[in-house]
């Protein structure tokens, strides 16, 4: 399957990138800020292993699935939790600082990210990172001058796998059902393209909780985006 393939119309098209896990792998970053916010707590830190499958639902669940050290974790608590909220801060803080760091863009996504533009799509990031985080990653990776847009998980009210941020990037760069598609590593992305009745491609070297993405229901599971090509 090409992505020229998922585009029942001609191009050019708008492509939706999923940024941690698709674009960059940013659980080594991810993980120390989680490890520096637990040591500050007298906590012990968990490591990329663990982290690397809590990374897809935002910082907030990222936070508190640390902070109960298991996957499924389901916010129980308040929203204004004292140790949730002085968690959350904590994390921001040391993840200001370290994002970028050891982060690396992934083969074949230079290579994707040119093809398309060279065919004249528009290109966006929809992520459920916060929006501070994201200019700064791409900058950092050299992937902004790709971007036309990006979306992160506080931009609206509701985030993956919610279809909102997708058809709003959609709508914004002008793409319509039949000309957009949306490429990530999670169930949050394709359960999101699934809702928003968009075609999709899951990535298998990303994050996704620790499970396969190949029976999620994408159009297209790869090993990398040169796959595309
Ligand atoms: O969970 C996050 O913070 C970001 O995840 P995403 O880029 O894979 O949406
Ligand atoms: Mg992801």
């Amino acid at each position: 399957m090409s992505l020229a393939g998922l585009f029942s119309s001609r191009w050019p098209g708008v492509a939706l990138f999923d940024l941690d896990g698709t674009l960059v792998d940013s659980a080594p970053d991810l993980a120390a800020a989680v490890d520096q916010m637990l040591e500050h707590l007298g906590r012990s830190p968990v490591g990329i292993d663990r982290v690397r499958d809590w990374v897809g639902n935002g910082a907030s669940v990222l936070v508190r699935r640390a902070l109960a050290r298991q996957t499924d974790w389901e916010p129980a608590q308040p929203k204004d939790d004292a140790l949730f909220n002085d968690a959350l801060a904590i994390f921001f803080h040391a993840y200001e600082q370290i994002n970028g760091q050891h982060a690396v863009v992934y083969d074949g996504v230079e290579a994707c990210l040119a093809k398309l533009k060279g065919h004249g799509c528009k290109l966006a990031v929809v992520t459920n990172k916060p929006e501070q985080f994201i200019a700064p990653l791409l900058e950092q990776m050299g992937l902004d001058h790709w971007f036309d847009l990006s979306v992160g998980g506080d931009t609206l009210s509701v985030k993956k796998p919610d279809p909102a941020p997708l058809l709003h990037a959609m709508e914004a760069l002008g793409g319509t059902r039949g000309t957009t598609v949306m490429v990530g590593d999670s169930s949050a992305d394709i359960d999101a393209a699934l809702a928003a009745g968009l075609p999709c491609v899951a990535v298998r070297y990303g994050y996704n909780f620790g499970q396969s993405v190949d029976a999620l229901g994408a159009d297209a599971v790869v090993d990398s985006l040169a796959e595309l090509l």
